[in-house]
């Protein structure tokens, strides 16, 4: 079951329409770094993250805020493979902290002033009333047995993410995405391999700690979930079918959304650059929209942020998910924002500028 959705979602929930970039915005903020009070360049890739962010909110003069970021939870049935060092239970658990503010992700974004929202997308077992519903099923089913998920819990998923966006963040500066999930990094890694088209043994990490014999095992499960489902790799909805799961079909839904809104999607580790791609597959416009944060540990987010195009904004060797990397990149992203809209120009403050 899902709700929120509007009667057009439900007819097509993949079809957007996303706006090419505002050049002219691009142009003027681009105009106006090198006025500013500084020797042109010296903020280095801080003037460019401006400017890009100009020329997706179609504004002279971006700004990050208010910052939403949407973690999205649900269970996989592949954990039944033993292909996690936590047990399926943790994501129950893991989503009461994000609710009760005990979490990663409720620190990094507090401190970085960052609204957070955490919605259930299929969680297998009780989450607390303040938690967001949008549950679609107790989890999907083991992806190496049966396709994850059916085409219409696909399609609702998605359906709900952009819900999400429009009741919870449509007046958002940037969107970060973040995730939780016991098993999600076997989804993610299954994602990457049909989509890049690259060996499941380099998109397989240790998730959240597994040892080299898990990690083979892992890699066993992928290759028998693509090889048993065989999903269609040109078609990113079936890949999602066949292998995703509910969080990452929702951030998509976000995704697609937001880039249809002219707001900037930040990616934070490997489980949502895994909706990123799908989303990026599903309409290529949504490419112009996203921003990178980190350089997640887990092997298949270089690949991802690749495929993207997407450049990480720093690397200081996280690999949780939840949101966390985005939640930091975002306050960088502010900065940058700041410091474009906020500083003189060498004109105001009354010096020549060469
Ligand atoms: C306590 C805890 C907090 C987390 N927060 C995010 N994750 C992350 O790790 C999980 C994916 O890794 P794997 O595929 O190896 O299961 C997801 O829940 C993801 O959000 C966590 C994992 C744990 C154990
Ligand atoms: O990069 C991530 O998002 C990640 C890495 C390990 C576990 N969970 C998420």
């Amino acid at each position: 079951m899902t709700n929120g959705s509007t009667s057009a979602e439900d007819a097509d929930p993949i079809a957007v329409s996303i706006p090419p970039l505002d050049e002219s915005a691009r142009e003027t903020a681009q105009n106006r770094q090198a006025e500013l009070l500084k020797p042109p360049g010296s903020l280095g890739r801080l003037e460019s993250m401006a400017v890009d962010i100009a020329a997706m909110q179609a504004t002279p003069t971006p700004s990050v805020d208010p910052a939403v970021i949407l973690t999205l939870a649900a269970d996989h049935g592949v954990t039944a493979e033993g292909v996690s060092a936590y047990p399926k239970s943790v994501t129950a658990t893991m989503v009461d902290a994000v609710a009760g503010g005990d979490a990663a992700i409720n620190a990094l974004a507090g401190a970085t002033d960052i609204t957070t929202h955490i919605v259930d997308m299929g969680v297998d077992g009780d989450v607390p009333a303040s938690v967001i519903e949008q549950h679609i099923a107790d989890g999907t089913a083991n992806m190496a047995v049966e396709p994850a998920m059916t085409t219409t819990q696909a399609r609702e998923a998605i359906a709900a993410g952009r819900a999400l966006v429009e009741e919870h963040a449509a007046e958002a500066g940037v969107i970060g995405l973040g995730d939780l999930g016991i098993g999600n990094t076997t989804a993610s890694a299954a994602i990457t391999a049909a989509l890049t088209e690259t060996p499941v043994e380099e998109v397989t990490g240790h998730g959240t700690g597994i040892d080299e014999t898990t990690r083979q095992q892992k890699i066993e499960t992928i290759e028998r979930a693509l090889a048993v489902a065989d999903p269609t790799t040109d078609d990113p909805l079936d890949v999602l079918r066949c292998v995703g799961g509910f969080e990452i079909a929702g951030l998509v839904g976000v995704t697609l959304a937001a880039a249809s809104r002219r707001i900037p999607v930040v990616v934070d580790g490997v489980v949502t650059g895994a909706a990123a791609i799908v989303a990026a597959e599903i309409n290529e416009g949504v490419n112009k929209y996203l921003l990178g944060s980190h350089m997640s540990t887990e092997p298949a987010h270089a690949i991802q942020l690749a495929a993207l195009d997407v450049s990480p904004c720093l690397d200081y060797e996280m690999g949780l998910g939840e949101g966390t990397g985005a939640a930091v990149a975002i306050g960088t992203y502010r900065a940058a924002c700041r410091a474009h809209s906020e500083m003189a120009t060498f004109a105001e403050a009354g010096l020549d500028s060469a």
